[in-house]
C-alpha cells in the first residue's frame, strides 16, 4: 500500500470540511515501478447504489425518450412550430445520440493505461485524501451521488475516474462540452469512458433543454452510476473559483424537489495543481488569443506538455452533503405532493419555483466555496502574492532579492495560517534549495539570479525582424504576470473576506460596525463576479472577516466599533494591497466609446488599458484580462447601470444617478477615494455609452 502523508492542523482540516486523521496516498508511488497493464487489467467489482436496477445505454435513452415529460414537451413543440410531433420526436432522438454516454469498461482500461504513464511522466505525486475516498465508497451506496469538482485542467476528470477505477468506486457518468465530441477518435473514446455530451449555449431551445434535463434526472433517479459535473461550467483561466453555473445543478436537484428521490448526496471535490499543465494557453486566451479548437491533431501536438514538470497535485474529497438536509426549511415540496403520485402527473412540466431557483442557487455556491475550502496550498502561490506587490518594471529590470521573498513568504504563511488555509508547504521548505525548487517548477514564469528573482519575458531570445511595437511591449510582460496573478489567485480566497474588511474601513473612513458593514455589502455587490459569496452570507462573511482580523491581531473589535489594533496595519494594507488590482481594473477608459457593441466590447476596453499602461496610468496588468473585463461588466448589469439590448450595451441613466448619489456619500466623507461615474452621450445626443466606477484608494 502507498504510504500515508499526514497533513496539517485538525483547525483547518475542519473548516475544510476534511475529516479527523485525514491522510494523504500519493497514487503514483507503488505504480512508480508497477505493471501499468496489471493495473488497466484489474480486477474492478464496485458496490453500486442499493436502490439502483441495472440498465444499459440503450434502455436508458429509450426510457428518456419515451417519457411523459418529454412526450409533452415534444406536444408544445409541434404545436408551436408548425412540424409533427414524431418529427420532433426524431429530433429528439438524434440530440439524445449526439448527448449520450456509453460507459464500457474496456475503454476504461485503454484510458487507464495510457494515463498511468502520463501521471507518471507529468506528476512527482497525485495525492488524494483517502478518508474522503472512503466515505464516497460509503455514500455510493446509500443514495444517488452527484461529484462535483473544481475545474482548472483537462487532468481533473481524468484522475477523478483514474482514483475511484482504482478503488473500486462506480465510474461516473461526466457532464462535457460538446466540442470534445468532435475530436475525431477522443471523442468516441471519452463517451465511451462515461462522458455525456451537452452543448454550450443552450439558450431558449426548449426541446434540448428537455431531453437533457429528462436524461439527467433519469440517471440520477435510477443511481445507475455517479453523476460528475463541473459547476463552473469551464476551466477557470485564472485559477480563480467561477461564478457556477445553474443548469445542471437544477437538473441532479429536481428529483428530489419532485420527492422522486429519499436523498441525494453531494460530493465537493478539491483538485490543486502545484502547475497547471496548461497555464500558458489558458493565459493567451485572457489575452485575446482565441482557444485552438479541440482536435486530436492539437492533442497530440500539445503532446510536448509531456516533457515538463507539474510538481504534484492534490484530489481532495470533501464531506459529502445531503441535499435533503441543505434543503430543510428552503424547500417546500409541498405543491408536487399533493399531485398524485403517478408517472404522468409526476413528470408535467413545471418550471422552477422560485424557492427552488434560490435554492439551487445557494447550493451551487456553497459547494464552490466548499470546493475552495478544501484546496490545498503550496508556497508558490503565496509567493506570487508577494511577487505581484512589487511593480513589474521592479520584476523585469532590478528583480525582487531572495532574501526578502524567503522572509515575506514566511510572514505570509503565518497569515494564511491564521485564515485556516489548507496549507502544504516542504518539510525544509524555507531553506533556499526547497525555495529554489519551487521557482525552478514556475520557470515559464520567474527565472532567478544572483540572489534576485526575476519575471521572464515572453520570447526573449526569438530574434525579430522588427522591435517590438509598444503595445506588443505591453503584451509580452502581460503573460508571465498574468500567470503570477493566476496563481495567487489560488490563495485569494482565503484572504477575500478580511481583504474587503480593510477595503470597506478605508472606503467606510469609518470604525462604525454598521457603516464597514454597508460598506463591505456594497463591495460584495461589485465583487460578485470576481470572488464567490453564497447568497445570504453577507452579514455572517463580514462577521468571519472581523473575526480573522481579530485572531491575527490585526484589529480590536467590540458590538459598536471594528478598529486597527496598534501593530495591525502591516495586515491591513498588505489586504488592501491584494484587492487593488480589481478595483484598478474596475475603471473605464475616459475617452467615449461611439458604439459599445458585444463584439466590440472586449477588444475596445483591452486597447484602452493597454494605452492606460503605456501612459502610466494604469499600473495593473489584471486590466487586460478578458475574464476581468467581463466580470466589470456584469457588475454594472447587476448594479442596473448598463443593460444589453440586443448586441449593445446601454446605460440606465437613473439607475447610474442613483449609484452615483449612493457614492457620493462616500466620496464626500473621504477624499482618498474618488469613484467616478462616466458615461458618455454619443453624438446623436442620446446616452449610448458606457460607465464605469473606479476607486483609487
Ligand atoms: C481509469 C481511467 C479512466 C479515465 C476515464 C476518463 C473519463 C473521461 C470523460 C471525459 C469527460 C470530459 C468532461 C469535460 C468537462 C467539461 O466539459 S465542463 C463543461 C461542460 N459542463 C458544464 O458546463 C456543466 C455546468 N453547466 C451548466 O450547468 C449550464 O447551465 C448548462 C446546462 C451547460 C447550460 O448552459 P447555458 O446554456 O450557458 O445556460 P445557463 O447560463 O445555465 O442558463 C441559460 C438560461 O437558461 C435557463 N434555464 C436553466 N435551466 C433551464 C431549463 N431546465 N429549461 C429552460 N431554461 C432553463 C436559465 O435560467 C438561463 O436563463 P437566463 O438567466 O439567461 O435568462
Ligand atoms: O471545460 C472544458 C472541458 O474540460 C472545456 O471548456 P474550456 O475549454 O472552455 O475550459
Amino acid at each position: 500500500m502507498p504510504t500515508p502523508l499526514k497533513i496539517p492542523s485538525c483547525q483547518q482540516r475542519h473548516a475544510a470540511g476534511l475529516m479527523e486523521d485525514e491522510t494523504w496516498v500519493d497514487l503514483l508511488k507503488e505504480k512508480k515501478d508497477g505493471c501499468d497493464l496489471s493495473h488497466a487489467c484489474r480486477p474492478f467489482n464496485p458496490q453500486t447504489y442499493s436502490g439502483a436496477s441495472h440498465c444499459t445505454t440503450a434502455e436508458l435513452n429509450a426510457a428518456v425518450l419515451e417519457s411523459h415529460f418529454l412526450h409533452r414537451v415534444a406536444t408544445e413543440v409541434a404545436m408551436e412550430t408548425g412540424v409533427t410531433v414524431k418529427e420532433v420526436k426524431e429530433e429528439a432522438r438524434s440530440i439524445l445520440e449526439e448527448m449520450s454516454q456509453n460507459l464500457q469498461l474496456g475503454f476504461v482500461r485503454l484510458m487507464g493505461f495510457v494515463l498511468t504513464k502520463v501521471l507518471k511522466r507529468i506528476f512527482t505525486g497525485v495525492f488524494f485524501n483517502m478518508d474522503g475516498l472512503n466515505t464516497l465508497q460509503q455514500a455510493v451506496k446509500e443514495n444517488p451521488v452527484i461529484l462535483m469538482p473544481n475545474h482548472r485542467s483537462y487532468v481533473d476528470f481524468l484522475v477523478i475516474s483514474y482514483i475511484l477505477f482504482t478503488y473500486d468506486i462506480p465510474l461516473p457518468v461526466i457532464a462535457a462540452g460538446i466540442p470534445l465530441a468532435g475530436m475525431s477518435i477522443v471523442g468516441e473514446i471519452l463517451r465511451r469512458s462515461g462522458a455525456f455530451f451537452i452543448r454550450r449555449s443552450i439558450g431558449s431551445d426548449k426541446l434540448y433543454w428537455a431531453v437533457l434535463s429528462e436524461y439527467v434526472r433519469s440517471i440520477v433517479r435510477g443511481g445507475f452510476a455517479p453523476v460528475e459535473f463541473y459547476v463552473e461550467g469551464l476551466r477557470s483561466r485564472t485559477l480563480k473559483s467561477l461564478t457556477p453555473k445553474l443548469g445542471m445543478m437544477q437538473m441532479v436537484l429536481e428529483p428530489y424537489f419532485k420527492s422522486e428521490v429519499f436523498d441525494i448526496t453531494l460530493v465537493p471535490i478539491s483538485i490543486s495543481y502545484d502547475r497547471v499543465l496548461e497555464e500558458s494557453l489558458l493565459v493567451h486566451e485572457l489575452l485575446g488569443v482565441p482557444k485552438p479548437k479541440e482536435s486530436t491533431a492539437g492533442l497530440l501536438k500539445a503532446s510536448r506538455v509531456l516533457q515538463e514538470d507539474y510538481g504534484s497535485m492534490h484530489v481532495n474529497f470533501g464531506r459529502p452533503l445531503s441535499v435533503r438536509q441543505l434543503c430543510e426549511g428552503r424547500i417546500n415540496r409541498g405543491h408536487y405532493n399533493l399531485i398524485p403520485r403517478c408517472r404522468t402527473h409526476v413528470d408535467l412540466v413545471q418550471s422552477p419555483t422560485a424557492q427552488e431557483q434560490a435554492c439551487v442557487s445557494w447550493i451551487a455556491h456553497r459547494v464552490v466555496r466548499l470546493q475552495e475550502q478544501g484546496s490545498l496550498l503550496g508556497p508558490w502561490p503565496l509567493m506570487a502574492c508577494l511577487l505581484l506587490r512589487a511593480p513589474a518594471a521592479v520584476l523585469t529590470g532590478e528583480g525582487l532579492p531572495w532574501r526578502q521573498l524567503r522572509e515575506e513568504t514566511l510572514w505570509l504563511r503565518r497569515l494564511a495560517l491564521d485564515f485556516g488555509a489548507l496549507l502544504k508547504f516542504p518539510g525544509q521548505w524555507n531553506n533556499v534549495c526547497c525555495l529554489f525548487s519551487v521557482s525552478d517548477l514556475h520557470r515559464s514564469v520567474v527565472q532567478r539570479k544572483e540572489g534576485r528573482i526575476y519575471l521572464v519575458e515572453e520570447e526573449r531570445d526569438i530574434p525579430r525582424k522588427h522591435p517590438l511595437s509598444p503595445e506588443e511591449g505591453v503584451l509580452r510582460t502581460a503573460a508571465p504576470l498574468l500567470m503570477l496573478a493566476a496563481y495567487q489567485n489560488q490563495c485569494l480566497h482565503i484572504f477575500v473576506r478580511p481583504a474587503m474588511l480593510a477595503v470597506a474601513a478605508r472606503i467606510a473612513g469609518s470604525t462604525q460596525r454598521d457603516e464597514l458593514l454597508a460598506a463591505f455589502c456594497f463591495l460584495q455587490v461589485v465583487f460578485s463576479n470576481e470572488f464567490i459569496f453564497v447568497p445570504g452570507r453577507s452579514h455572517q462573511d463580514f462577521e468571519e472577516a472581523c473575526s480573522l482580523l481579530e485572531k491575527c491581531g490585526a484589529v480590536q473589535a467590540d458590538r459598536q466599533e471594528v478598529t486597527v489594533a496598534p501593530g495591525g496595519q502591516e495586515v491591513f494594507s498588505f489586504l488592501q494591497e491584494l484587492l487593488q488590482p480589481f478595483i484598478h481594473s474596475y475603471q473605464v477608459p475616459r475617452s467615449p466609446f461611439q458604439v459599445l457593441t458585444e463584439k466590440h466590447f472586449l477588444p475596445t476596453v483591452r486597447n484602452k488599458a493597454t494605452n492606460l499602461i503605456l501612459s502610466g496610468d494604469l499600473g495593473t496588468y489584471e486590466a487586460l484580462s478578458s475574464d476581468t473585463q467581463k466580470n466589470a461588466l456584469s457588475a454594472l448589469r447587476r448594479l442596473e447601470a448598463a443593460t444589453k439590448l440586443r448586441n449593445e450595451y446601454k446605460v440606465n441613466l437613473a439607475a447610474v444617478r442613483r449609484i452615483g448619489d449612493a457614492l457620493c456619500e462616500w466620496l464626500d466623507r473621504n477624499t482618498f477615494i474618488v469613484l467616478k461615474v462616466l458615461f458618455i452621450t454619443a453624438s446623436n445626443g442620446s446616452l449610448k455609452a458606457f460607465f464605469f466606477s473606479s476607486l483609487s484608494l
